[in-house]
Order: structure tokens, then C-alpha cells, then sequence
């Protein structure tokens, strides 16, 4: 298992240039098996769950061509699903979140699928209700083989239908347009997701002759249609890495530059910095913060306490409050963290706590963090990455930090972030990945 030794207390400065969005990648990745032309996909991140997915992908059967390192061209011509009924493709799924992707395609084309209870965060809870209640409506059968862990779905046809989904949920309404545009008939799904990824999708789809509409809107029409054919694809800068960076800089940044962030697509991203005091300057298509010697949070117009909650798009997403957490132990001024859809994505503040953070853990899901306005600084410490984004937010707290820091268990930061020691490096952090 590898570590990071983080040597604290050095300040960043210099350019970055943001990795494609991992969750759009695995969205598109999995369009890719709707049809049996060739799809070229670039600038695809070089990340750990996206290179799980390729292998997966691999093994049951879609030709994989990469042509440079962040460009793939996926060929699903013939696919072998025998695979999905063996033990290898169950213990595979279940370390990769993203495997639930391929449901909708598979039942699309061939009218089957198995999925194991993926992988991913642990981080609560992580139903696929909303997946299923979607299949179901579009006429698919389900059975849960409670002895493989698997479900297996099942459908002769599928018919288009109205259907209001029971939560915008990112993955499942992914799923969901990929089972539908096959589908016999009009679809309409009511209370989707729409991030920038499902935009993307949706985008992508239309090009390889899909028909939908709503695209932005929580309000897509999809009508069937017989077959899609090949497509070029271009997957746009992770929006939660630029928030990282900007968390990254605010903390410990001598000016920062985030090169082509599409700053339009960040949404209230830059804003929720913002409300902790950090200065975040658009400049064209980059965003440059400049170094702070003190941040300050903001309060409401009533003057009440300043309060960062997720939501679901275009609301704040709950995958950059870690970061900002983490931003707010050195703000002046106190905030409260309301992670609403996750229940155990909070329980990383222990570790920034023994760090010498001032945060009061209300319960599972809100804490109370009370800025040290850069007059206490973190101490370094050992700690374990329990999820992604509590990994990145404790790489930040550590490159704060007085003295020598551990961070064990990265391979969920490289879950989501391509190179992320080398990238900081060049930015003047001290960053050592080690095997011992
Ligand atoms: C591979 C991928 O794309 N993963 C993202 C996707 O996961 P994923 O698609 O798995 O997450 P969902 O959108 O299904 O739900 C995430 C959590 O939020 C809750 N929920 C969701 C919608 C809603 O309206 N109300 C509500 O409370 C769900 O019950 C669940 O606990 O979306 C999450 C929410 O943005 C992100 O954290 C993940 O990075
Ligand atoms: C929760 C996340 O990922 P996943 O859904 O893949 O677990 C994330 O990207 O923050």
C-alpha cells in the first residue's frame, strides 16, 4: 500500500492545468458499448478508476487503441457476456464505483446486464434505487442473486415512458438515458441530474444519432431510436480538481494559475471560495488566485453564520466540501458545513482536529469549523485517506502543515487525481510517494 510523505510549509506557485473530469469519463466511456463503431474519447485522466474501467471493458470483450496518453478509441463490436457471470468480473466491479455504468448500455443493446454492488467511496450509503425504479419503468425485470451479490436485469424490449425519478441522482439518470435511447418510443425523465458530465453525455450521445432534449435542464425527452453509430468525444476539465486547486492555493498558494478551467461550467464552484474569503479571479479562461496572507468569511445579509451545504446541481457539489473544510481552518471567521447527502463524508475532520484544527463535529453531517485566521498553524500528522476527497483535503491540510506529514492509503486520491505529487512538485511542494 502507498503512502505520501509530505514535507509542510512550503509555498506553491506557478501554473496547473486541470485532468479531464473522472466522472464524465466514466459516463462516456460506457456510451462507448451502444454502439458497434469505433468512439474516440480525449482527454481522458491517466487516473486509477478510469483505468479500471478501460480493463473491465477489455475483459468483456469492446478493443481498446490508445492513441496517445490521454486519447483511447473503444470498439464494442462483439462483446463476450459470459464474462459478467464470472467471479472475476463480481470481485472487479466492487472496487470501481463507475462499473454501475455499463447497466444501461448493456440492457440498451443486448436487453441484459449484471452489476455488482460497485465499489467507490466509503462514504455512506450509496443506493441504486433510482437506477433500478428507471430500468423498471422502461420495462426491464430485476433479480438480486444475493449469494454472487449481484443483480441481474433482464429485458425483451424496452419502452419509452414519463417517469419523475425519486432523486436527481448523477449515475442513475446517466444510466437511465442510456437504457432509453435505444428504447422503443419517447422517454421523459423528470427530476434528472443535470451536471456538466450528464450535459456532456446527453452531448455526445445526440452526435452518435441519439435524439434528446432538455439538455441543462431536469427535463430530458430522449426518442428512441434504432441504432447509434461511432463518434469523436472530448471530455472537458474536472471541475473538482480546479476546486481542489483553488483550495490547494487559497491554503498555501503564492499565486496560482488554473489554466482552461471553462470557467463557465464551474457553476457556483468559484462562489463558494468566495464566501471564505478567497480571492478567485477570472482571467479568460483561467482563474488565478493570488496569494492571501488572511481570508475572511462572509455572513449572511442577516448576519448569520455563514453556512456551505450540497445540493444537487446546480447547487454545490458535495464532492469539494471536504476541500473547503479544509480552506476554513484557516479562515477568519467560523462556518458551518452541511453535507446533506452523504452520512459518513464528515468523520475526516477527526484527523485535521488532532491536527489542531478547531471544528466541532455536530453530527454525521455538519461541523462547525472555527478559522484559525493563519495565527496557529496545522501540526503535521499520520494519517489514512478514508475517500477521495477527504484524501485531497488532508494532502492540503499536510502541504500546510509545521513539519513532516504521512498520508496513508492514496490510492484513493489516485482514484480520481492523475499525477498529483509529480503536478504539485513542479509547483514547489515537497511530496514523496513511497512503498514502505
Ligand atoms: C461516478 C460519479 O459520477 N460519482 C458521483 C455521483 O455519484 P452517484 O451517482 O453514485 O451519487 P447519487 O447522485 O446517486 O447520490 C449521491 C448521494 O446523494 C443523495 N442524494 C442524491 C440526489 C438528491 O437529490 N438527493 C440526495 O440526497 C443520495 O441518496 C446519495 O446518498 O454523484 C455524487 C453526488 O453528486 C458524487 O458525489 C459522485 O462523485
Ligand atoms: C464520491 C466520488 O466518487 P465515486 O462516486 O466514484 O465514489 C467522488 O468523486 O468524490
Amino acid at each position: 500500500m502507498e503512502s505520501f510523505i509530505i514535507e509542510g510549509g512550503h509555498l506553491l506557485s506557478g501554473t496547473i492545468i486541470p485532468q479531464g473530469a473522472k466522472n464524465e469519463a466514466l459516463e462516456v466511456i460506457c456510451a462507448s458499448l451502444l454502439t458497434a463503431d469505433e468512439v474516440r474519447i480525449g482527454n481522458i485522466p491517466d487516473i486509477l478508476d478510469v483505468k479500471n474501467l478501460i480493463r473491465l471493458l477489455m475483459d468483456i470483450g469492446v478493443e481498446v487503441r490508445q492513441t496517445s496518453r490521454n486519447e483511447y478509441v473503444f470498439r464494442a463490436a462483439e462483446l463476450n457476456l459470459d464474462y459478467l457471470e464470472s467471479p472475476e468480473f463480481v470481485q472487479k466491479c466492487s472496487s470501481l464505483r463507475g462499473s454501475v455504468l455499463m447497466i444501461g448500455p448493456l440492457l440498451a443493446r443486448y436487453g441484459k446486464a449484471t452489476v455488482a454492488k460497485p465499489g467507490g467511496d466509503k462514504i455512506g450509503r450509496r443506493r441504486l434505487d433510482t437506477h433500478f425504479m428507471g430500468f423498471k419503468n422502461l420495462g426491464a425485470s430485476f433479480k438480486h442473486d444475493e449469494e454472487r451479490g449481484t443483480f441481474n436485469i433482464h429485458a425483451d424490449r424496452l419502452d419509452g415512458c414519463y417517469m419523475l425519478l425519486d432523486e436527481a441522482s448523477v449515475t442513475g439518470t446517466a444510466n437511465i438515458i442510456m437504457a432509453s435511447v435505444l428504447a422503443n418510443g419517447t422517454t421523459t425523465i423528470y427530476n434528472a441530474a443535470c451536471e456538466p458530465y450528464i450535459q456532456q453525455l446527453c452531448h455526445m450521445l445526440n452526435r452518435m444519432g441519439a435524439n434528446i432534449s432538455g439538455i441543462a435542464s431536469n427535463l430530458l425527452t430522449i426518442v428512441g431510436v434504432k441504432c447509434l453509430h461511432g463518434t469523436s468525444h472530448t471530455i472537458q476539465p474536472d471541475m473538482i480538481e480546479v476546486g481542489s486547486f483553488i483550495g490547494m492555493a487559497a491554503m498555501v498558494g503564492d499565486g496560482i494559475r488554473i489554466k482552461n478551467v471553462l470557467p463557465k461550467n464551474l457553476g457556483i464552484i468559484p462562489d463558494a471560495f468566495r464566501q471564505l474569503g478567497v480571492d478567485v479571479i477570472t482571467d479568460g479562461e483561467d482563474l488565478f488566485i493570488p496569494r492571501l496572507e488572511h481570508y475572511e468569511v462572509k455572513s449572511f445579509i442577516d448576519n448569520s453564520m455563514m453556512t456551505l451545504a450540497d445540493a444537487p446541481w446546480p447547487g454545490l457539489t458535495p464532492d469539494l466540501l471536504s476541500v473547503l473544510l479544509v480552506v476554513a481552518t484557516q479562515a477568519r471567521g467560523s462556518v458551518l458545513f452541511h453535507q446533506k447527502m452523504f452520512e459518513s463524508r464528515l468523520f475526516f475532520v477527526d484527523k485535521l482536529i488532532d491536527m489542531g484544527a478547531n471544528i466541532i463535529l455536530c453530527d454525521p453531517h455538519r461541523a462547525v469549523v472555527i478559522g484559525h485566521d493563519h495565527n496557529i498553524r496545522l501540526r503535521a500528522g499520520r494519517m489514512t485517506s478514508p475517500d477521495i476527497r477527504a484524501g485531497i483535503a488532508l494532502l492540503i491540510a499536510a502541504l500546510s502543515a509545521n513539519g513532516t506529514s504521512r498520508i496513508d492509503n492514496i490510492a484513493q486520491i489516485d482514484r480520481g487525481y492523475e499525477d498529483i505529487e509529480k503536478r504539485l512538485n513542479s509547483l514547489g511542494a515537497k511530496i514523496e510517494r513511497t512503498n514502505s
